[in-house]
């Protein structure tokens, strides 16, 4: 039966304004979701939030009118570990998207392999305790080690107040490793902040630690422009523009402040990534050579 989204759910932008800022060829919105629809796509039962639907076609209608080529479609714990609406979408955009899957340990080689033919490059691992329940980090140990045949990279999503926690299993896990929204640091603090600095230290001495310079709209206190945000991302690029992704993060779960407009999101790329060269390798080198190979 259709499971109704709750009560102060915010539903993402229903007519986001065309770009002033014109993306380059072949650009990747990196971190983006499908929800549902259900009951099609039923949403899992250990959820800590029941979001709207907002399917595949309308992604990928974001994603055309925004100017990008491709799409990361990242499972969210709405669908827990039934990664079954992100793998449909991953299968209509063939080689347009690719997709991060969230899996048990219990995931075997054969399901692996499935969802590698459909597009899936990436595990999720998400430490967020308002999204999640904890999961024995020897759990994700062993799914980190499943999926090195296949080349996959790991999505890490944790708030900044656990980083100091979670470091040593960040450096424990093979492979590429791509932090959702700089760890998410309080930006009341500065940028010169020991947090901050901790976020940066764990990039300076880990060449593997990629991360996305994503959701102003969930990070910021000063509310659009979100200009407490920009130095934030500005100095990560600035220090690590080959290990940057970004995304629009549509359909914005969980924003309860205000909903964010994706083609406005796209306008402040020019802020986040200053030069020509810069957003090229944000928006199409690096996600290519993460995601296809290239
Ligand atoms: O979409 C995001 O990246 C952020 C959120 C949600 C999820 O990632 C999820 O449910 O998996 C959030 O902060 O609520």
């Amino acid at each position: 039966s259709e499971q109704k989204m709750d009560e102060d759910w915010l539903v993402f932008h229903p007519s986001p304004k065309k770009p002033d800022f014109k993306l380059p060829d072949g650009a990747v919105d990196a971190h983006c979701h499908v929800f549902g629809p259900s009951p099609a796509f039923p949403y899992a039962p250990e959820r800590k939030y029941t979001p709207c639907n907002a399917g595949k076609d309308q992604l990928f209608a974001l994603r055309d009118h925004l100017g990008f080529s491709r799409n990361v479609i990242v499972q969210a714990t709405c669908h827990g570990k039934d990664n079954s609406a992100m793998v449909d979408a991953c299968r209509s955009a063939g080689e347009l998207a690719r997709g991060v899957a969230s899996v048990g340990a219990d995931i075997s080689a054969a399901e692996l392999e499935d969802m590698h033919a459909a597009g899936v490059r990436g595990v999720r691992f998400n430490f967020v305790k308002r999204l999640v329940d904890a999961t024995p980090k020897v759990v994700f140990l062993n799914i980190a080690d499943k999926i090195q045949q296949f080349g996959w990279s790991i999505v890490v999503y944790f708030e900044a107040a656990d980083l100091e926690e979670l470091e040593p299993f960040l450096k424990q896990l093979p492979g590429i490793i791509v932090v959702d929204h700089m760890g998410r640091p309080d930006v009341t603090k500065a940028v010169t902040h020991p947090d901050f600095q901790r976020f940066i230290r764990l990039m300076e001495e880990n060449e593997n630690i990629w991360t996305k310079v994503t959701c102003p709209e969930r990070l910021t206190v000063a509310g659009p422009p979100y200009d407490d945000v920009v130095p934030f991302y500005q100095t990560i690029v600035d220090q690590f523009e080959d290990r940057v992704l970004w995304g629009t993060d549509w359909p914005h779960p969980n924003m309860k402040s205000h909903m964010p407009d994706d083609g406005a999101l796209v306008d402040y790329i020019p802020s986040i990534a200053r030069t020509e060269a810069q957003q090229q390798k944000l928006l199409v080198t690096n996600p290519l050579r993460l995601y296809w190979g290239s």
